[in-house]
């Protein structure tokens, strides 16, 4: 049987959505969206059925998943309790914090709706629906948080909808998920956009710094080139959870520099090795809040058509690479490639392909 499904919002994680839900021919997609541009890019791509107002749209859809901005999202809630609903539908969202969403959840009066709330774990730098992508969440965890109103079989109903999202399902409680996304995820962002002001303001005394910014500094701070509005939203609902891990943070640094000032050598080097030995353990093959994908490192020289001719062989075996990366590459010196599939069938394709032709690759860097 068909069903109609609204997203509201269809911008980088919306529209991945509906291109994934327009994967089955069993989904009537509708989207809604402020930005008219975006719906008539989304119309003309094929990225959803049909292109409709909020108001009209809600009316018509068996299941709806709102994917605006966090605090819009509120806004769109309390919107669709007002309106008089002539069929029951489950609601879902995408937000990156659950606890402020669930609590306007637990507000609803309108009997029709059942919400779950939920969250793809997996994003990028990039916002709008042009960089939406229907893989986007394969691999990776999806949160579910269903409300008082909702059952075991809507929460099937919902994972079943997802289905070719291609994710790990995860129930979690608001409170866990926002403490642990604040740990993994939010806070981390924080930190890396410090990092960045940092070199900023010490590129006052030295313009050369930007240039002798090698790979580890690159690495750490990749998450602070996202959507700064997204993440001033995420840091407002989860600041609670925010201001306890930077409080941490904190008295955790002004030990630290005080084991520096007085050369603590064992200290020090426990505190490293005992971050090595922890992070060195984190799964690498779940995609998390940080995804991890499926990687391959490859030692290039740094002649032209280095990296040129690494993306034509893999491409002459259809191995399609998500991203690519240069690591530490000095000018005249070797370089490492870092190159990230979409699947670990392919990661070790390309591995097989590469030393097959005599590169240096590997799958740990
Ligand atoms: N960007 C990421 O990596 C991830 C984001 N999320 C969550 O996804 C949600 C959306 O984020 P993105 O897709 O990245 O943002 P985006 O900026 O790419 O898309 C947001 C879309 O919502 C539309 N919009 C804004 N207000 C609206 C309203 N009242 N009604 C209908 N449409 C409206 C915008 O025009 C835009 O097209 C956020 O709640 C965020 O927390 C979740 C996982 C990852
Ligand atoms: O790309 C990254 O490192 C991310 O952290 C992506 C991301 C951003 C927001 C989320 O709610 C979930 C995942």
């Amino acid at each position: 049987m068909k069903r109609t499904i609204l997203i509201a919002g269809l911008g980088l994680i919306g529209g991945s959505i509906a291109k994934s839900l327009m994967l089955s021919q069993q989904n009537y997609v509708i989207g809604a969206d402020v930005n008219q541009e975006t719906l008539e890019y989304a119309q003309s791509n094929k990225i959803i059925h049909e292109a409709c107002t909020f108001d009209e749209a809600v009316l018509m859809a068996d299941y709806i998943i709102l994917a605006a901005p966090i605090s819009e999202t509120i806004r769109l809630l309390a919107k669709l309790n007002n309106t008089s609903l002539t069929k029951e539908v489950i609601v879902s969202d995408v937000s990156s914090v659950k606890g402020t969403i669930m609590k306007a959840a637990g507000e609803l009066t309108n009997e029709r709706i059942t919400f779950i709330g939920g969250h793809p774990m997996a994003g990028s730098h990039k916002k709008g629906i042009e960089a939406a992508k229907s893989h986007l969440f394969e691999n990776a965890i999806y949160v579910l948080s269903p409300s008082y109103r909702s059952t075991p079989k809507k929460v099937e109903a919902m994972q079943e909808l997802l289905m070719n999202t291609k994710s790990k399902f995860l129930i979690l409680q608001p409170e866990e998920h926002d403490e642990m996304t604040g740990v993994v995820s939010h806070f981390p962002h924080l930190i890396a956009s410090s990092l960045v002001h940092q070199a900023k303001k010490w590129q006052n005394k030295h313009p050369f710094l930007p240039n002798l910014a090698a790979g580890g500094f690159r690495d750490i701070t990749r998450i602070a080139s996202s959507n700064p509005e997204l993440w001033q939203d995420i840091f407002y609902h989860n600041r609670t959870k925010l201001s306890r891990l930077l409080e941490e943070w904190i008295t955790e640094m002004i030990d630290i520099k005080e084991r520096i000032d007085n050369n603590e050598k064992t200290k020090i080097i426990d505190y490293l090795q005992m971050a090595k030995q922890y992070r060195d353990g984190i799964p690498e093959k779940e995609k998390g809040a940080i995804p991890a994908f499926y990687d391959l490192y490859v030692d290039i020289t740094d002649q032209p058509g280095a990296l040129a001719s690494v993306v034509l062989l893999l491409a002459n075996k259809n191995i399609s690479i998500k991203n690519i990366e240069i690591l530490e590459i000095r000018e005249g010196i070797t370089g490492v490639l870092r190159l990230s599939f979409y699947t670990q069938n392919t990661q070790e394709k390309g591995l097989e392909v590469l030393i097959n032709h005599g590169y240096d690759a590997m799958i740990q860097d």
